[in-house]
């Protein structure tokens, strides 16, 4: 054995000499285990399955499912140069080759993530060398990436690159550091950097984060707008949920009226107090039902209604806020909710405010104030969320000049004032509500009557002194009394003339009943009691068909409910109410 191959022997590691192109020259008994086939003359790489080389001149390498490393020196064999190569068990290099492979993918995630952010992020060593940034710092410094990669800090600052630089006072106060910074467009930034120390407490990196307060910003006026249109497409379902709830007896079709009844939702959710104001029979009632309906009160609580004006002074103050047990004669023994109880978490339409004696307006006050009642003969406060609608067909204002409104209750009152036309200045509404009145009459007594054109014509021309109330009186009237299926003019009753009447005449009604026919009465020779009592006849008979209660009739006017109970007695006339 020549003393080459004696060496070779001598090494407890299976070892192989090529040529320079790998080709085997010779090896030593423990490589010849590995392989089933001689090796002389074969270039190594075909002798394993798998070769892969590294630096450092390692090489993995496979050979039956079997891991090899293989180390790999240049020497010198005869005097020829030659590669001398070490076989290891790869075991240990597969292992480490994984680990590689997953702190490569490690690597590439976090450079990704790093990339991705919306933040700038920005690495350092302890020297200050850039190691990694994100593309965020284009958009912060106008700068393209690639100016600051591998670069010093300090450089960068230099060059004009940065304008400031965290990383820098992170390494020199050794701590983490956080500064507000301006770029060149003016645009703020809150950068915070933060060192990273090695065992021996040096800095080894500085880690910073800048973030852009005005992207941010945009961000946000963004989702505030995402969240309006959210909150609109929210409030447009409610409107179209409370739509459906609407009153489908309400027959809304001029554009004032629409208007009013838009503002009526518009307002449902708000608790502000609102007046409605209007003739008699307008439909304020209709509205302020509107009003709780489209809301979510619709849902929690009930509409309560009281009218002021029907009820006997003495006895409203306890119908408002109820009575405890033996407050005065007559009361229940169990005490009674009043309406302000009875309207918890709902609404409460006061009707006639104006006709609310002066006294009651105190308390009312209070309780709008104080959101509490007292009841009468009672002394705990009981909490009451209540919407308060009031409405009135008086001159609140007037009133109050004349000191029979309380100024202060005025406003607290008045705070959405909503009026409603009278029917004659919303002529459009009309002849819809001809057709409403007439369809549910006819549905509700069985009838088939029709109205003919020349009492479609009267409808729409007459001036509605009683409004939607008294054009609803009329169709029940026709239908009840006409024989004809026909209704015309010649079934009007007699207090709305039968003659033919111009526009004009429609919009001052004739009162020509038989036995009230006033016509030429001041010709006749009279005393001026008679003419006085005519007159007097004349005026009531008109009030009779325009308002609603005799109270009303006597705030018209101007005298006392019980007078006008005695006239209308003492001329056989009935008022509506
Ligand atoms: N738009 C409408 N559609 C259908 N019916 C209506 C409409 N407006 C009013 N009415 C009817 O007319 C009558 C009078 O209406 P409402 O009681 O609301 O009037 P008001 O203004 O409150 O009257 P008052 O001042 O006398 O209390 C009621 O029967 C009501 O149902």
């Amino acid at each position: 054995m020549r003393h080459t191959e004696q060496w070779l022997e001598n090494i407890p590691l299976p070892v192989v000499v090529t040529n320079h192109d790998g080709v085997i020259r010779r090896y030593n008994f423990r490589f010849a285990q590995l392989f089933a086939k001689k090796a002389d003359g074969i270039n190594i790489q075909e002798l394993f399955d798998q070769w892969t080389s590294y630096e450092h001149n390692i090489i993995s390498a496979q050979l039956e499912g079997k891991p090899y490393a293989l180390n790999c020196n240049e020497c010198e064999d005869d005097g020829q140069a030659s590669l001398f190569y070490v076989v290891n068990d790869g075991a240990y290099i597969q292992k480490v080759q994984q680990k590689i492979h997953e702190l490569s993918q490690v690597n590439q995630e976090l450079d990704a993530i790093i990339e991705d952010s919306f933040d700038v992020i920005y690495i350092t060593d302890g020297e200050g060398n850039t190691l990694k940034v994100n593309s965020a710092i284009e958009t912060c410094t106008g700068f393209s990436k690639e100016n600051f990669i591998e670069k010093n800090v300090r450089t960068l600052v230099k060059d004009g690159y940065l304008k400031d630089s965290v990383t820098l006072k992170v390494l020199e106060q050794k701590q983490t550091v956080t500064i507000l910074t301006v770029n060149n467009a003016g645009k703020e930034r809150l950068s915070t950097g933060k060192p990273i120390f090695n065992e021996e407490g040096e800095i080894v990196r500085v880690v910073t984060n800048a973030r852009n307060f005005s992207e941010l910003d945009e961000v946000y006026q963004e989702l505030r707008k995402a969240l309006e249109l959210n909150n609109y497409y929210k409030k447009e379902l409610e409107k179209l949920k409370s739509k459906n709830r609407r009153d489908p007896d309400a027959i809304i079709k001029s554009a004032d009226m629409l208007e009013i009844f838009d503002l009526g939702e518009r307002i449902s959710e708000v608790d502000a107090t609102v007046l409605v104001l209007g003739e008699t029979g307008v439909g304020k009632d209709v509205l302020a039902k509107h009003i709780h309906r489209s809301g979510r009160r619709y849902e929690n609580g009930k509409f309560v209604k009281i009218n002021c004006g029907a009820i006997p002074h003495d006895l409203l103050e306890s119908e408002l806020f109820g009575y405890e047990a033996g407050a005065f004669t007559g009361a229940k023994r169990t005490g009674k909710q009043g309406m302000f109880e009875l309207a918890n978490n709902g609404t409460l339409f006061l009707d006639e405010v104006g006709d609310l004696p002066l006294t009651l307006q105190v308390k009312l006050l209070r309780v709008l104030q104080e959101k509490s009642i007292q009841r009468v003969g009672g002394t705990k406060m009981i909490d009451v969320d209540v919407r308060l609608i009031a409405a009135t067909n008086r001159n609140l204002k007037q009133m109050v000049k004349e000191g029979e409104f309380r100024e202060d209750l005025f406003y607290r009152l008045n705070v959405i004032p909503i009026h409603i036309p009278p029917l004659r200045e919303r002529k459009e509404d009309i002849l819809p509500l001809v057709y409403h009145f007439l369809h549910t009459l006819n549905t509700k007594y069985l009838m088939k009557k029709e109205f003919d054109r020349g009492l479609k014509e009267f409808f729409y021309n007459y001036n509605w002194p009683g409004n939607v109330r008294e054009l609803s009186n009329l169709v029940e009237r026709l239908i009840l009394m006409a024989t004809e299926d026909v209704v015309t003019v010649k079934h009007l009753p007699a207090e709305y003339g039968q003659q033919e009447y111009s526009e004009q005449e429609y919009g001052q009604p004739i009162h020509d009943q038989k036995e009230y026919d006033l016509k030429g009465e001041y010709e006749k020779e009279m005393t001026l009691k008679e003419a006085k009592e005519i007159a007097e006849r004349k005026v009531l008979i008109a009030a009779v068909q325009r308002y609603g209660s005799t109270y009303e009739i006597a705030h018209k006017l101007r005298t006392s409910q019980t007078t006008i109970v005695r006239k209308l007695k003492q001329y056989k006339l009935h008022a509506n109410q």
